[in-house]
């Protein structure tokens, strides 16, 4: 080399021994210099320590097991990082101190291009093991050692680190055993290799396992994870809430300990390859009670086989459901008593009797005239108290008499042909939280009310063809425009039912005898309208103002808000007049129709199919059998009312 040959052209130098010649011969590295000594300055060791530490920490343990065989046979054992820098030595303390003497210790930078050609340098260079025997090591320094190196790869294959194995050549009694060195550093690097992947996969699994974990303990609903011998793997905090369990005790015992018959034989058929399960209704037992729940089980398939692993099983409070599809089906009040105009005194007795008992649980009936506003007041009862429960309204006397049953109980799967196939809940069990406003309570069945009184008295609902009992808690604000306790002497209506409800009866003055609250409400709905239909809020002249306080508005609120729509726009200028007033009020006399309920038979019968047509969802024959109509004579009576299906 010191005659500039080119040691490619000898045939006793391997070519890539050779090359790396070549290579530190460019590098201006000084062959003769008498230590390596080129150090990483402090600050940037350090940091290169803590960014190696994983690599550092997993081979120092691992070679720990080593020490005495190194120690035995004057080994040195070094780790340096891809660029040659030193960061951990171990061997005897001879060995150790000898090879200090020529800066071999940690922090000093043996790379190709300081140092020249080493065994370490050429195994990251060519990716591979390599042994070197001293005369080839570029530097007069190491040419009394024999070195073994091989690369520790990470898993994209690039190299993260060499694992050296080095020895004085002087010792000529075991240069035998360096042929195995070669092997022995092999296998460690690999040994190195898989332990640092394991920990980084045990790292990951532990993230997955902690976000897994934490994800589960957030969900409101019970998740239990069993193997396929179906032995519990997880339970989440609502699983163990659910059963009553703390949750670390389940771990590992047998789900069919905590389940009932008829789950246990669910998740069985699931882990044997059946069908995952699909809301299945089934009660949990919890502090004397039986709660309802939407049971799903889905079987943990590898990828691979078609026989699960194990099983997730979920279960939902039906209650959490029934909440919102009451919630997205508009079951919710949105008014308050702030949206109550008036001032009158019948009003105001009304408002505070309401407020006061709003606040509490009790059962309500509301007494009055149809359009009179018994409705607003009941959702403003209902937010006073549960405002985030649902708010569930049913209209006993809109409802076809045989409907009303099945529309309050619910029913069970297959209670009756044409039945949905799952069992729907009735509205009692969709106004479990919140409120039940039974409209027109006057008009529900009296065979229908001793169940009612049941349910009420209980708080717990059976649906039609179930044998279960599902506990409900709701308040029942009732409203009926009709005398009932005349018709609790007629026997019209059931003396029970109605002692049971009337406890606090508010009734609700007609307008007309609510004095200024008509003009107060004439012109709140004047200033909604006109905001609605984005004009100038009229005036209203004398001669109209006097009309409006003089009528004696049959058909109440409802009448006087329609009217005000007709005026609004009829107006001109500005300014309401008698002749923009609807006929009935210029000449003072009650509507056609005014209630809405005084229908003509042939109204009523139509209504009552379209009512079966939208419950059956068009099937004739179900419809027949509700209307108790033959079906040739149902198609007539479609075909004569023109009503077409939907
Ligand atoms: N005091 C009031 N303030 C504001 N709006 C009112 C008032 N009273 C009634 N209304 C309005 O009048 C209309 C009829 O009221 P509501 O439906 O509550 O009456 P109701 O007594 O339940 O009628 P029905 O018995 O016919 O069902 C609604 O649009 C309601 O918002």
């Amino acid at each position: 080399m010191s005659h500039h040959k080119d040691p490619r052209t000898s045939s006793c130098i391997y070519p890539e021994v050779a090359e790396s010649w070549i290579r530190s011969r460019n590098c201006k590295v000084n062959p003769y210099m008498e230590s390596l000594g080129f150090y990483l300055n402090p600050k940037d060791f350090s940091a290169l320590m803590k960014e190696k530490k994983r690599l550092i920490e997993t081979t120092s343990a691992y070679i720990k097991n080593f020490i005495p065989l190194l120690t035995a046979s004057d080994y040195l054992m070094c780790l340096t990082d891809e660029h040659g820098v030193i960061l951990l030595v171990e061997g005897s303390e001879k060995e150790i101190e000898s090879f200090a003497k020529i800066d071999v210790r940690p922090s000093v930078i043996l790379s190709e291009e300081l140092v020249g050609t080493t065994a370490h340098a050429l195994c990251i260079h060519h990716r591979k093991p390599v042994q070197l025997i001293g005369p080839y090591n570029y530097c007069i320094v190491l040419q009394d050692n024999i070195s073994s190196a091989t690369p520790i790869l990470d898993e994209s294959g690039d190299v993260i680190g060499t694992l050296v194995v080095v020895q004085m050549l002087a010792k000529k009694d075991l240069q035998d055993m360096q042929s195995h060195s070669l092997g022995w550093v092999i296998s460690m690097g690999y040994a190195i290799e898989n332990l640092l992947k394991t920990k980084k996969q045990n790292y990951s699994l532990r993230i997955m396992n902690g976000i897994l974990e934490a994800t589960l303990s957030l969900v409101d609903q019970g998740i239990v994870t069993v193997n396929k011998e179906g032995q519990i793997n997880h339970i989440n905090k609502e699983g163990a809430k659910i059963f009553g369990i703390p949750p670390h005790d389940v771990t590992g015992r047998d789900f069919r300990e905590l389940m009932k018959p008829e789950q246990i034989l669910l998740v069985a058929q699931v882990l044997q390859g059946g069908k995952p399960v699909q809301d299945f209704e089934t009660t949990i037992a919890h502090e004397q009670t039986e709660r309802q729940f939407f049971m799903n089980v889905k079987p943990v398939l590898d990828g691979q086989e078609e026989v699960p692993k194990g099983a997730v099983i979920r279960f939902v409070r039906t209650e959490k459901v029934d909440r919102l599809i009451a919630h997205r089906g508009g079951a919710r009040a949105m008014y308050t008593f702030e949206d109550i105009i008036g001032t009158s005194p019948a009003l105001e007795r009304a408002m505070k009797v309401a407020k006061h008992v709003g606040k509490r649980p009790y059962n309500i009936l509301l007494n009055g005239e149809s359009g009179t506003g018994k409705e607003l007041f009941a959702q403003a009862i209902h937010n006073l108290y549960r405002s985030e429960g649902p708010f569930v309204a049913i209209n006993c006397a809109s409802m076809p008499r045989n409907l009303i049953e099945s529309e309050l109980f619910g029913y069970e799967a297959g209670a009756f042909t044409g039945a949905e196939r799952k069992g729907r809940p009735g509205k009692i069990e969709l106004a479990n939280g919140g409120t039940l406003f039974l409209d027109e309570i006057g008009d529900m069945p009296i065979e229908i009310q001793p169940v009612l009184l049941r349910v009420l008295e209980d708080k717990r609902v059976m649906r039609l063809g179930s044998n279960s009992y599902i506990p409900v808690d709701f308040r029942v604000v009732a409203a009926t425009s009709k005398n009932l306790y005349q018709m609790v002497q007629e026997k019209s209506f059931r003396e029970d039912l109605y002692f049971r409800l009337s406890i606090f009866k508010i009734p609700i003055a007609p307008l007309r005898d609510r004095g200024d609250d008509i003009i107060l409400l004439a012109k709140h709905f004047i200033e909604e309208i006109s905001r609605k239909i984005k004009c100038k809020v009229p005036e209203i002249s004398p001669e109209a103002y006097k009309k409006i306080v003089e009528y004696s508005w049959p058909g109440n609120v409802r009448q006087l808000e329609n009217a005000m729509v007709y005026a609004v726009n009829m107006a001109q200028d500005g300014m309401i007049k008698i002749s923009h007033l609807p006929d009935e009020l210029i000449y003072n006399y009650a509507p056609n129709n005014i209630n809405k309920h005084l229908l003509s038979i042939r109204e009523l019968e139509k209504m009552a199919i379209k009512d079966a047509m939208a419950y059956t969802r068009n099937n004739t024959m179900e419809m027949a059998r509700i209307l108790g109509l033959g079906r040739t004579t149902l198609y007539r009576k479609l075909k004569e009312y023109d009503i077409k299906f939907e």
